[in-house]
């Protein structure tokens, strides 16, 4: 998130607290969901106004360029930043949110133009927005699908361009309208302090609505409260954490006295995973290039009461430096990437996120796998997963990584439920987020080879 202060006075007007989330997201690249959580927790917003703060916050981003393609026709010259979006937010309400009269929308927006501006601009954002209503939005009239999709969705049109070469029309569509759509909040059950039973019953005691998922063992669906304000939370007994996330450490399937590096480890999502799931014995080395992160997967590690995991200050590509070849009976490699899995929950990353990107990201991806295959012991498994559904740094880092490292091979995942292992291919996992209402993620195993060449090349 960007250093600078991001100074905001609540006075009880979630729309003006939206626009100027907007505004600090737009101009100083801050990430929308810690934001937005930050000026939730600060300003101790109501669970009303903080669901209708996050609805209108959320969507517009989201809709951003469709709205902006339904606006185009209305606004005429150069107009301020905040007020392109505080039009755009409006009509965010009017066309997307029914349960907002939709003149109620364009009175608050008056209203805010007021404030922030003068009479002029005030009475510009009434003209626009009265008109609109009046003659309804424009159909999305394009050339070609590519357009047509980028825009009814709004997602950049080289990404959609990417996804259907990569995976035909039908499933790009399903992606992006499903990234358009709120994320469920799942929780994963600490298995050394509760059981999936107990916590339900705490969580309804707090009056959180939750069932069982029907995949993973101990993950719970929340479907109405707040998780993070429990008794189940503050004791130790839940994280919160996307079901996908939860994948690699059943993948792992860790065994109680083994010694497990994890990488890029913070804030510890998945190294309390591990850990709960090796009943907090044998050892955990969690690094993290960033120094600061570590905190945070300290403070996770104090809450749940994980006592077999040891932080580190380390640079991954150079772990090597830090501990003897052949050291470790698993490796976990939860790489950097683009994140164009979890757009439901960052959607500012649609905007954000170049082409270029991706292949810079890889050559990260295959440094750090690079330096787990000295670390690993010979039969030592390899877990690599990213929060992206992109082939390069997914299948494309798998396929470079294998050529490359001959003392490695690809492994059968076996340890997860039917649903999700039948999409398994040559040891790699792909989820979409369409597929289970999950973050789009990415999974592949590995194991070393007994027999070793001369070198780990
Ligand atoms: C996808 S996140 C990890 C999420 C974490 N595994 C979890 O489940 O909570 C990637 C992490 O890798 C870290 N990172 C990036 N480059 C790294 C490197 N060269 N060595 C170690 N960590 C790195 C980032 O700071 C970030 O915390």
């Amino acid at each position: 998130m960007s250093k600078k202060k991001h100074v905001m006075i609540w006075d009880g007007n979630v729309r003006d607290a939206a626009l100027s989330i907007l505004l600090a997201v737009d101009k100083n690249q801050a990430y929308s969901n810690l934001l937005l959580n930050d000026t939730i927790k600060r300003h101790k917003i109501e669970p009303k106004d903080r669901a209708l703060l996050t609805e209108i916050t959320y969507g517009t981003l989201q809709y951003k360029m469709t709205l902006d393609y339904y606006l185009e026709p209305y606004i005429r010259g150069e107009v301020e930043d905040w007020m392109r979006w505080l039009l755009r937010l409006s009509l965010y309400q009017m066309h997307y949110l029914s349960r907002i009269p939709p003149h109620a929308a364009v009175n608050e927006a008056v209203e805010i133009a007021k404030r922030r501006g003068h009479q002029g601009t005030a009475s510009m954002v009434n003209g626009i927005l009265r008109a609109i209503l009046r003659e309804g939005v424009s159909e999305v009239d394009v050339f070609n699908e590519i357009d047509e999709l980028a825009i009814t969705t709004s997602h950049p049109h080289w990404l959609v361009e990417r996804w259907v070469e990569m995976y035909g029309v039908e499933k790009t569509r399903a992606m992006l309208e499903e990234n358009n759509k709120p994320a469920i909040q799942t929780v994963r059950v600490n298995v050394t302090k509760a059981t999936v039973e107990q916590v339900l019953t705490s969580l309804a005691e707090d009056g959180v609505t939750a069932n069982k998922s029907p995949l993973l063992s101990e993950c719970i669906y929340i479907t109405e409260g707040q998780a993070s304000r429990t008794a189940a939370f503050r004791q130790g007994w839940v994280t919160i954490q996307d079901e996908s996330s939860m994948i690699p450490a059943h993948v792992l399937q860790p065994q109680r006295d083994w010694r497990v590096l994890d990488m890029c480890a913070a804030p510890g999502g998945k190294t309390t995973h591990v850990a709960e799931r090796m009943n907090n014995e044998g050892t955990i080395i969690a690094l993290d290039l960033h120094e600061h992160k570590l905190a945070l997967i300290q403070q996770n590690m104090t809450r749940l009461g994980l006592t077999n995991i040891t932080t580190l200050h380390v640079d991954g590509r150079k772990a090597i430096e830090h501990f003897e070849a052949n050291s470790f009976d698993a490796i976990l490699v939860d790489a950097p990437c683009s994140g164009l899995g979890v757009m439901r929950r960052k959607p500012d990353i649609k905007y954000t996120k170049q082409e270029q990107d991706l292949a810079r990201l890889q050559t990260i991806q295959l440094a750090l796998l690079d330096a787990a295959v000295t670390l690993l012991k010979p039969n030592g498994k390899l877990i690599y997963s990213t929060c992206t559904v992109d082939k390069v740094e997914n299948e494309g880092t798998v396929q470079q990584f294998l050529q490359q490292h001959s003392t490695m091979q690809s492994t059968a995942i076996d340890s997860l439920p039917q649903a999700l292992m039948e999409k398994q291919q040559d040891g790699m996992l792909q989820v979409f987020p369409q597929d289970f209402g999950s973050d789009g993620f990415f999974v592949a195993a590995f194991t070393k080879k007994e027999i070793l060449t001369n070198g780990s090349k």
